[in-house]
């Protein structure tokens, strides 16, 4: 059956007809039967570059022989326990290692439910009610973040779900990115009822959009300076900016930190993790409940070591990312918009300057991104179809695959 037929036949059963809104490319999305490396195959029989990787997750392509050796071995153990298993702890001391900011973690199944733990965690350590979040950041579908959300929330026209009440996000107050005066008067007046900031440290759900220089140490010394935990979501940054994501990057060490994706090699995960002193108040140790069937499934646990044990012994490669991603960028200059890149996550932005926030960001020509996506659907390059969701590319993207996507990119603009 072709794609159209399929997604007639999902919205009948299927809200939509997809598992998640971003996919709902119209007038039907792509249905694929296989990835390999850096490419998808359609049942249409299209061959597509791959520049979405799955939102991020898949750093090294797809059906990467390494980590799927690592999920065959496993699943001929079992897949789901229902006890601690050994694995939790080997990716535990992992991520330790690889954060200084983190010295305990918890696994949980998404990025979802990482953040939605980080931030009862932090209002249970500091028995403060409200949080902040970054206008345009995305942290998952729950209640407490989805207010001015960006990803699909944005690109649908509704950063604001229906069904959250008002009373509850009430207590999510918001402030723009890269603008710390907002944080700094917002903390001044209120500090007291003000458990943490989360924020993206690169916004990865509008953009990329980047920090200008010194921001995120401000965001640091002023949380510190009103006791507001700080909280680093890096569920994009972390692994994908390099081995210590984002705060590695810019050398911030936040009081808590939220993963996934990468973390999974491509299996679901999430992980929350950070101070001792904070981690140490999750049950069973203390009063913050937090549980999850899935969590720390031996699956997952097991993709996410091989991906790690991969990346550690392959250092190089986030420079080799960086350099990739370079070469597309040279392929757009003097295109009119702006190139934004940051190691392997980039977008072109239909805008003349790189936005600096989430009201910039929405300034971008979405009429133009949808038209110049399409043609870069039938150069048979797949970018995450919005103007808002980054791109990415994966170690198994080889020069061949860049210089296509590079040629694409100086057609289609
Ligand atoms: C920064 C960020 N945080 C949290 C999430 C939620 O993660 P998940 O989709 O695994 O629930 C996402 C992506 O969806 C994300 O990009
Ligand atoms: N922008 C989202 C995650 O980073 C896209 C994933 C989704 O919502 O399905």
């Amino acid at each position: 059956m072709k794609s159209s037929e399929l997604y007639n036949i999902a919205k009948q059963v299927i809200p939509g007809g997809v598992s998640s809104p971003v996919r709902a490319i119209q007038p039907y999305p792509f249905y694929v039967t296989s990835g390999h490396g850096p490419r998808l195959t359609t049942v249409d029989d299209a061959d597509l570059i791959d520049c979405c990787c799955a939102y991020g997750p898949l750093i090294l392509g797809h059906a990467h022989p390494v980590i799927k050796e690592a999920i065959i071995g496993q699943l001929s153990d079992g897949w789901l326990y229902g006890t601690p298993a050994p694995a939790e702890i080997t990716l535990a001391e992992q991520v330790i290692r690889d954060h200084p900011s983190i010295e305990m973690v918890r696994f949980v199944s998404s990025g979802s439910e990482a953040t939605m733990a980080a931030l009862r965690l932090a209002r249970g350590f500091t028995g403060r009610t409200d949080i902040i979040k970054i206008e345009g950041g995305f942290h998952g579908a729950h209640d407490a973040v989805l207010v001015q959300a960006g990803s699909g929330c944005t690109t649908l026209g509704q950063p604001d779900s229906a069904g959250v009440p008002a009373d509850l996000v009430k207590h999510t107050r918001q402030i723009p990115y890269n603008d710390i005066e907002s944080l700094t008067s917002l903390l001044e007046k209120d500090s007291s009822s003000i458990a943490a900031l989360i924020m993206e440290p690169v916004l990865g759900n509008i953009g990329p959009i980047l920090p200008e220089k010194g921001y995120l140490e401000e965001v640091r010394s002023v949380t510190a300076e009103h006791d507001v935990l700080l909280i680093f979501d890096e569920v994009i940054t972390g692994y994908r900016l390099g081995i210590g994501g984002a705060q590695q990057y810019f050398g911030i060490r936040p009081d808590l930190t939220t993963l996934g994706k990468i973390l999974g090699g491509g299996l679901p995960i999430g992980a929350f993790g950070g101070r001792k002193d904070i981690m140490s108040m999750i049950a069973p140790a203390g009063p913050v409940y937090q549980a999850g069937t899935f969590s720390g499934n031996p699956l997952s646990l097991t993709a996410g070591i091989a991906t790690l044990e991969w990346i550690h012994k392959h250092p190089e490669m986030y420079g080799d990312l960086e350099s990739k991603t370079k070469i597309i960028e040279d392929a757009c200059t003097g295109k009119g918009g702006s190139f934004v890149r940051i190691g392997s996550m980039f977008k072109y932005y239909f805008r003349n300057q790189p936005p600096r926030n989430y009201r910039e960001a929405k300034e971008a020509d979405t009429t133009a991104f949808r038209s110049f996506w399409e043609k870069m659907l039938k150069a048979r390059i797949f970018l995450p179809p919005s103007q808002f969701e980054t791109n990415f590319i994966s170690v198994a993207h080889s020069e061949r695959e860049i210089e296509a996507i590079s040629q694409a990119y100086k057609a289609c603009i």
